[in-house]
């Protein structure tokens, strides 16, 4: 029976395979839709409620975590996607801060968080981020979950980095948000970003001006480096950050070091916080592994100590600390070129951002490499392997001299770090070092070991004229840094030897550094005034006044310049390319100072009739405006500046000038050079064009003066011949009637007019002047703009050559020209005084008219 079956079903088969095969495709395509529709929803249902069992497990056992007792990150109750990126990333068990700091930020507490640089404070936060989006099973619908805000944009971007490795097994969208990056392809995802890492001002600016933007569904707010955002000037943008944001959220806050400013922040922006510090009872506050020392030596000995030690460290991957973006420029270019057999990099705040990214991947792949920085890579930045960090320039304070050594020895690794103190720093710095725990020695360097490289700078700078100015820009920034420093104990610019730093830089001459000389002499001034007897004070008194004026003076330099002078900052990055310029930092100089003058004298209340003096001072402020305005146009005249034009371009890309509006010469001739001078000249008066127009005019002028004073003299020479020759006639008219009458003579055929023709011709004394023949180029016709017909116009010619006398004359010269050859036919030749060629003009025009 059953033999016969698959006899009958393979007859069908083999009776139509297609036919067959069709019916089976049919049932099958069926059959799997069907158990599709029947699986699909147990599963997501199944899916969803699985999670939401595990999270719910984990939220039970938040309560029972022991930091005494987790060992590793399976320890804590964690999701497993969350676990699972841990262990890809080689992180198996937590550090100090990550086991005292994750159970808190798990039970949704505020923490105010500190550990030595290196401790793994960037995980202690992410993690909590992380889960905490996943117990609320975020989606891209839920927009924004958790905010990330560092200092820097080095510090966000490697931040970022870490969240990618360790989140990579959750679905969250995490986005950076940073200045130097497309705003519009930003504002365009942000709004689908559950997780965003930023630095502040570019927050803001979305918060401001990107619609779609919002933060009221923010669970978490994190600050890395809290102290760092606070000291770079950013408290009020971090104000209205948080004033953006709900009340309802858990915030964190990291740093290695903290400041009271940090705590203020703390008081006022978490709820009932949990402060831990990991390293407080620790004997030292830099890292164990750390090995710490300084060299005292003169400032124009550290670019000579910086260059031995790169050579004598081929091998080491190094950072090297400056105290500002034009030294660590100059420095960079020169180093470069003094080839030390390490590959250099630098890193600063004036870069564009790509380059910034570039070279930060670059340090951290190579293995011996020297970096050259200023204190943007100071916080956070977590390059592999650093073997040392030297400081150039000494620190601004303890702290941060914590975190630029922290770059090395992260970990459980090994370092070095260095430290080049002028002797007057010494003192005041080490003091500030021991205090804050930091276990540093002194050492020397055998002074037979430097290598001197100050005449391969002077050579360089004699070949190029742009590096000498970046020495010489390298110098005076060096100089405004150190007298902006706030702490005058150990930073006192005027105890350093300029020269000696200037040849040190390859530099002949120091240059002029415009607020130090004012500074000097406005505080000699100050002195003065103090010197002058001060009634009940006491010497005790004045000397405290001297040293509070000292110190505000810079103070109050401080405040004003941080915004000009804060080059390590991320906004720094996005100044303008001409405040690189020279002359900036003369203008910056002054700027300093006109705020100090002014703020010294309404801080310390100087003088003691207060409104009188406020009033002179009022006066005296709008007349330096005035003078200043006056002024500062000089100096844009004489220096040849551009100022403030914006150029606009069409569709075509032709250039139109937009603003300051054009100032076209007016071309009263209305000739075409004028035109074509348009396309040079842009705008204002054409001077010399001017000038060349007046002289022609005057030509001219003077030309025409001449023809007609010289025709005035023709003209009255002729009348008095006429006068005479009428004279004569008469006379002779009248003897010849006496004649008549006595002997009858008929020999009247004497014309006048022949003694006329050669008295006309040779009685010309004064010089022919050829301007007074008509002009051969002109068209006959082409003077009847007088208004006279053609032939008033051949009248005129004829007028012209017989020195334009009237029209009674204009009779007798007709007889005149009718008469001439009759005159030549006596081959008598003829002198006109003009030239053979004018001679021949002459002929022909009196022949042809
Ligand atoms: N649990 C861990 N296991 C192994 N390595 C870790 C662990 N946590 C952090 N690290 C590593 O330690 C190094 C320092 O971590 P991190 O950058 O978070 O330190 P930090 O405390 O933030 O330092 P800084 O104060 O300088 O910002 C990094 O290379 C990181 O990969």
């Amino acid at each position: 029976m059953r033999v016969k079956k698959i006899k009958e079903k393979k007859k069908v088969i083999t009776d139509d395979p297609v036919k067959d095969f069709e019916k089976w495709k049919k049932k099958y395509v069926e059959k799997k839709t069907r158990v599709k529709k029947d699986k699909k929803p147990t599963s997501r249902k199944h899916k969803y409620e699985t999670e939401r069992q595990n999270i719910q497990k984990l939220v039970k056992k938040y309560s029972e975590i022991n930091p005494k007792e987790a060992v590793k990150f399976s320890d804590f109750p964690i999701s497993r996607n969350t676990l699972r990126g841990l262990l890809e990333a080689q992180y198996r068990q937590p550090t100090e801060i990550q086991r005292q700091t994750i159970g808190f930020a798990l039970q949704g507490r505020d923490v105010l968080g500190a550990a030595k640089t290196g401790s793994g404070k960037t995980l202690a936060f992410l993690i909590p981020v992380l889960e905490c989006l996943y117990r609320e099973q975020w989606s891209a619908v839920d927009g924004l979950g958790a905010l990330v805000i560092s200092p820097t944009r080095e510090l966000a971007y490697q931040t970022f980095q870490v969240l990618r490795k360790v989140g990579k097994n959750h679905d969250f969208s995490a986005g950076l948000v940073i200045g130097g990056k497309d705003l519009k392809d930003e504002s365009d995802k942000i709004h689908r970003t559950n997780i965003i890492i930023c630095t502040p001002g570019r927050l803001l600016q979305h918060m401001d001006e990107t619609s779609t933007f919002h933060a009221s569904n923010l669970h978490m707010l994190v600050l890395d480096e809290a102290d760092r955002i606070l000291d770079m000037g950013f408290a009020d943008t971090l104000n209205a950050i948080v004033e953006n944001l709900p009340k309802t959220r858990q915030t964190l806050l990291f740093s290695a070091t903290q400041t009271k400013s940090v705590k203020d922040l703390a008081r006022l922006s978490l709820k009932n916080p949990e402060y831990v510090s990991v390293h407080e009872q620790a004997k030292f506050s830099t890292p164990a592994t750390l090995e710490q020392n300084y060299v005292v030596c003169e400032l124009h000995q550290k670019v000579d100590m910086l260059f031995s030690f790169m050579r004598s460290h081929l091998h080491k991957k190094i950072i090297i600390f400056f105290a500002c973006c034009k030294e660590v420029q100059y420095l960079f270019r020169v180093f470069c070129r003094l080839r030390p057999g390490i590959s250099v990099l630098a890193l600063h705040g004036r870069q564009h951002q790509m380059k910034r990214v570039e070279v930060y991947n670059d340090f951290i792949r190579k293995t011996a490499a020297v970096l050259f920085a200023t204190d943007i890579a100071a916080r956070g930045l977590d390059f592999p392997a650093v073997n040392w960090v030297l400081q150039f320039d000494c620190p601004e304070d303890a702290n941060t001299y914590i975190h630029r050594v922290g770059r090395t020895a992260r970990y459980k690794e090994g370092g070095e770090a260095l430290l080049l103190l002028l002797s007057s720093e010494e003192k005041g710095m080490i003091a500030q070092l021991q205090e804050k725990k930091v276990p540093i020695n002194k050492i020397q360097v055998n002074p037979e070991k430097l290598i001197c490289v100050q005449q391969k700078l002077e050579a360089f700078l004699a070949q190029e004229k742009e590096q000498k100015e970046r020495a010489q820009r390298c110098f005076v920034s060096y100089l405004r840094s150190v007298f902006l420093m706030k702490n005058k104990d150990v930073f006192d610019v005027f105890q350093l030897k300029l020269p000696e730093y200037a040849m040190s830089l390859g530099l002949a001459v120091a240059p002029r550094v415009r607020f130090l000389s004012k500074a000097q002499q406005q505080m000699s001034e100050g002195l003065q005034n103090d010197s002058i007897p001060a009634g009940d004070e006491s010497e005790d008194e004045l000397k405290s006044f001297k040293s509070q004026l000292k110190g505000k003076q810079a103070e109050s330099v401080l405040t004003q310049s941080e915004d000009d002078d804060s080059e390590d900052d991320e906004e720094e990055g996005e100044k303008p390319a001409a405040l690189l310029c020279g002359s900036d930092d003369e203008e910056d100089d002054e700027k300093d100072l006109d705020l100090l003058t002014v703020k010294r004298k309404d801080v310390f209340s100087v003088n003691e009739d207060s409104e009188t003096i406020e009033e002179l001072n009022a006066e005296e402020k709008r007349n330096k405006q005035k003078e200043s305005k006056v002024k500062e146009a000089k100096k844009i005249q004489k220096r040849n500046f551009k100022v403030n034009t914006k150029t606009i371009f069409t569709d075509n890309g032709k250039a139109l000038q937009e603003w300051p509006p054009l100032q076209r010469t007016m071309n009263p001739f209305g000739d075409q050079e004028e035109d074509d001078d348009d396309d040079k000249e842009t705008s204002g008066i054409n001077v010399e064009a001017a000038k060349e127009r007046l002289r022609k005019e005057d030509q001219e002028f003077d030309k025409k003066e001449y023809r007609r004073k010289i025709k005035e003299k023709h003209r009255e020479k002729r009348l008095k011949e006429k006068a005479a020759r009428i004279e004569a006639s008469k006379q002779r008219k009248e003897e010849a009637a006496k004649e008549d009458e006595g002997d009858n003579d008929d020999d009247e055929d004497d014309d006048d007019g022949e003694e006329e023709v050669v008295a006309y011709l040779s009685g010309v004394e004064e010089e022919f002047d050829p301007c007074t023949l008509p002009d051969p180029d002109k068209v006959p016709n082409s003077d009847s703009s007088d208004g006279e017909d053609s032939d008033a116009s051949v009248r005129g010619r004829k007028r012209n050559f017989n020195d334009g006398s009237s029209d009674d004359d204009d009779v007798q010269q007709r007889q005149v020209v009718r008469k001439k050859p009759r005159q030549e036919s006596t081959g008598t030749p003829l002198d006109t005084g003009l030239s053979l060629a004018e001679d021949e003009e002459l002929i022909l025009f009196v022949f042809w008219g």
